[in-house]
Parts: C-alpha cells; structure tokens; sequence
C-alpha cells in the first residue's frame, strides 16, 4: 500500500511537469483520468472532463477518428500518432470554454496495462512547429510557379557533388531560361509571361526524372540538377526540354502564345569543383546560348 502511495505521488509530480494534456481512455472513449496543466486548451476543470465520452466533446467526425485511434491501439497493441486540427468554430465544447483561435495538437495514444483495456492518450499543442514547417517550405518555393528556388537548390547540389566525388560518379546541372520573356510582358502582358513560366514549370516536373532536382532560379528560368548524368548525357536532356518547349504556348486574346527557351549545361569537372563554379559555368554556357541568338543548347564540361 506504502508503495503504491509512493508511485501515485511520483506519477502525480510527473503530470505535474508536462505542458501536454494527458488522458486515460477506456476502449469505448470514455475519459477515465485527466490531467491538464498549462495546456492552451481550455478543457475545464480535470473533474469536469471525468466521465465523458469523446462523443460530448468532440463533433462526430473527430469522435469517430479518435475513436478508431483507440481501437487501432489496442488491437494492435501498439503507439498510434496523428495531427487533428482543433477548430473552436467546429469543436463547439471548446468554444464554449474560451478558445478563440485553432491550434493543432498532435495526439499520441499508447495501450496501457490493467484490467479494463483502456489507452494513455497525450495531447500536445503542435502550432509552433507547424507554422515553423510552413515558413521554412515557402522560403525554399517560389510563389508563382511552386517550384523550389534557387536557396532550396544549392544544398542539394552541393551534397550531390559530394556523392558524385565519393563514389566516382559524374552529374550535371541545366538552366533554362526563356528567350525575350521581357519583349513577351511588355507586348501581350504580364499574366501572359506567367502563364508561360507556369507552364514552363509544369512541363519540366513532369518530364524530369524523380532523381532529378527541379528549381526556379532568377527571374525568366529554371535549373535541373541531373544526378549520375554525363556531358553527353546532360546535352540529350537538354534537347527533350527543348523539343517540349516547341509543343507549348500560352493563350492570349484567341492565339496560342509560342515561346522558345535558352540551354546551358554544366558537367561535374572533378574534384575542386562546388555548387558555386558549377552553376557559375552552366551560367557562361546559357550566356553563351543567348549570344547565338537563343533557342539554342551550350554544354561544358
Ligand atoms: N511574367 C513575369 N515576368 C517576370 C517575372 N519575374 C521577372 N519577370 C520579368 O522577366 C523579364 C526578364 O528580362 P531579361 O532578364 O531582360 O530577360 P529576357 O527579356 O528574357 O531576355 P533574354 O533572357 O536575354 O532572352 C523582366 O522584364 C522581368 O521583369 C514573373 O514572375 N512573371
């Protein structure tokens, strides 16, 4: 008896450290315990969740989700994980209680040892995380396209240097600008130059293969990092992009707006090369493109 004194005191200070909601949850969904702290989440007092059911707190759909969570745990006998939006103009019972603003929680429920099967169920409030996740994926996209940018690109490229180096393996790096995007703006318009990187964009995500890394760099182009691919190689792709890039236009006032694109091709040029001098030379390459006149493909090795 002295001993299970002892452990209740000690399970008592541990709930009383923790930021998150825990829970204890019979296989019907039923609140057998509650223990809230500085949790965001405005459950009411721990005696009033006693005794609830998920189905008095939650609309059906989150009830019936949690409640699978419940039955997936203990027939699996295992941890089962999800993120639930907790939405107070949806979770009326919480609205109810003062919360004002959705936050998402991540609900963690672990099967639990007794005689009546039940789960311990820990409820953290995941905002912070989440806003951070959106903020680091939209400074590595670009707004227009969705594609990744160039910031998103370098890391990858460089750690594809360093693979190709380690294991005596080549790649390349293409960029494809398209040729007098400025004349097209100032001629047809501005959302006519967007359809056009938009399609651009589209085009080249799905003709590229999945190794291959896709990105907007600077204003009119795009660059694709093709892993395990030599100079000859990177030429042959460069002539699928742009015998696509003849199928594709963009409509304006009733014409199909046709465009053309410039190539430079840079190859892995042994072991002093990086990210940097690599997209430095696929750059001299493209210069080069556009000096001939444009519509035309430049490789270096
Ligand atoms: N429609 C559209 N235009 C853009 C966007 N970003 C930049 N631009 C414009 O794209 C044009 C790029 O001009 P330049 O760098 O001179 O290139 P260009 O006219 O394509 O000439 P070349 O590259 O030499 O063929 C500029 O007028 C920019 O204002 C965008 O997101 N959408």
């Amino acid at each position: 008896m002295k001993n299970a004194n002892i452990l209740q005191s000690r399970i008592d200070a541990l709930l009383n450290v923790l930021s998150e909601d825990v829970l204890i949850l019979s296989q019907l969904g039923t609140i057998i315990f509650s223990s809230h702290n500085e949790s965001p989440i405005p459950w009411g007092e721990a005696d009033e969740l006693t005794g609830k059911n998920l189905n008095d707190i939650f609309p059906g759909d989150i009830a019936s989700m949690l409640q699978g969570m419940i039955d997936k745990s203990l027939s699996l006998n295992q941890l089962m994980v999800k993120e639930v939006l907790f939405d107070p103009t949806v979770i009326v019972y919480l609205q109810q209680r003062g919360m004002a603003e959705s936050c998402w929680v991540e609900v963690r429920m672990a099967p639990s040892a007794g005689d009546e099967p039940s789960v311990v169920c820990r409820i953290e409030d995941i905002s912070r995380r989440k806003m951070a996740q959106r903020e680091t994926s939209q400074i590595q996209r670009d707004l227009l396209t969705g594609m990744y940018n160039r910031r998103a690109l370098m890391p990858v490229l460089a750690q594809s240097i360093a693979q190709a180096l380690r294991y005596d393996w080549t790649c390349s790096l293409m960029l494809i600008n398209v040729d007098s995007l400025r004349l097209i703006n100032d001629q047809r318009g501005w959302d006519v130059g967007d359809q056009i990187l938009k399609r651009l964009a589209e085009s080249l995500n799905s003709l590229k293969r999945t190794a291959d890394f896709l990105a907007r760099v600077g204003e009119d182009g795009f660059a694709i990092l093709l892993p395990e691919t030599n100079a000859e190689q990177g030429i042959l792709a460069a002539k699928r992009v742009s015998s696509m890039v003849s199928d594709l236009s963009a409509p304006h006032s009733g014409t199909d707006i046709h465009f053309t694109v410039s190539i430079g091709v840079a190859t892995l040029s042994g072991e002093v090369d990086s990210a940097e001098s690599m997209f430095s030379r696929a750059e001299d390459c493209l210069q080069l493109s556009k000096q001939q006149g444009g519509n035309r493909i430049s490789g270096s090795e």
